[in-house]
């Protein structure tokens, strides 16, 4: 997999006038995983659907390979490789596990609809190399012996794993993570970090917001903290776990 490299640059996004997002800069390198932190309010989720799509900035730009994506719809970022894992599970009711992780693969490209629509032969194909990838995403998930149980029957970690599954069946160059890690067993957040780190073995860029410090600190490469919409530290874990801006932010957030 090869990884995207990501610019966000002097981007801004008020809500009624009020900053969630002020002037960040963020710069992911390609195979690079980037995690972003912060206590509540300060802007993760705004930042994280800056670069997915869901949301567009007021000022500033994002950029994947140097391409400016920050006025394109979500669909249109997902075909150039951006995948993206919400924290809520949105799964597909009245689809097997299978089915659901072989649509990460139809939205990632245009051309499957086409040819299928065509009954082109190329299409069977296509869809027999698609299922074969989707059932390779299930393993990889640890989801393999759920792939023709309905979707809507699998436990919420579960349900977590198959959207991860789903976002790296349509192979993207950069995966955003919304706090994988929230509400799953130890075991499963074992699984989680284990999976993640041999993903950033195979090249991909990943970017993930995560209210667990702990999570993030033995896995990114580099640390992005927000508090009130701004960059108040970036580097290495053991550098940012030793600023006195990120302590002072934290401990003010749990006063
Ligand atoms: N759609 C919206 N409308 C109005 N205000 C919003 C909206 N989205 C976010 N905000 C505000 O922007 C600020 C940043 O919110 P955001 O959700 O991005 O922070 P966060 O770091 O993800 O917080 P949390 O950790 O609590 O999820 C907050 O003050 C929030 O109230």
């Amino acid at each position: 997999m090869a990884g995207a490299a990501l610019a966000v640059t002097g981007a801004s996004r008020a809500f009624g006038g009020v900053y969630a997002v002020r002037d960040v800069d963020l710069h992911v390198a390609p195979g690079e995983l980037r995690a972003v932190i912060g206590p509540n309010g300060a802007g993760k989720s705004t930042l994280f659907a800056l670069i997915g799509g869901q949301l567009a900035p007021d000022a500033g730009s994002v950029e994947l390979d140097g391409v400016r994506i920050d006025r394109l719809a979500a669909h249109r970022r997902s075909r150039l490789g951006v995948a993206v894992v919400f924290q809520a599970a949105r799964i597909f009711h009245g689809l097997t596990a299978l089915e659901n992780v072989m649509v990460g693969a139809h939205s990632a490209t245009r051309a499957g609809f086409v040819a299928g629509a065509l009954r082109l032969p190329a299409h069977h194909r296509a869809e027999r190399e698609i299922q074969a990838r989707a059932l390779e995403c299930l393993a990889l998930t640890g989801l393999a012996d759920w792939a023709c149980r309905p979707a809507e029957d699998l436990p919420l970690g579960q349900q977590r794993a198959l959207q991860l599954a789903r976002a790296l069946c349509g192979e993207p160059r950069l995966l955003l993570l919304d706090e994988p890690a929230s509400g799953l067993r130890a075991g499963e957040r074992e699984h989680l970090a284990e999976l993640l780190a041999s993903l950033r073995r195979s090249g991909l860029t990943m970017l993930l917001v995560e209210h667990d410090v702990a999570f993030v600190m033995r896995l990114a490469d580099q640390i992005t903290v927000l508090d009130l919409g701004r960059v108040i530290a970036a580097g290495p874990p053991a550098e940012v776990r030793a600023n006195p801006e990120v302590i002072a932010a934290y401990l003010g957030a749990s006063a």
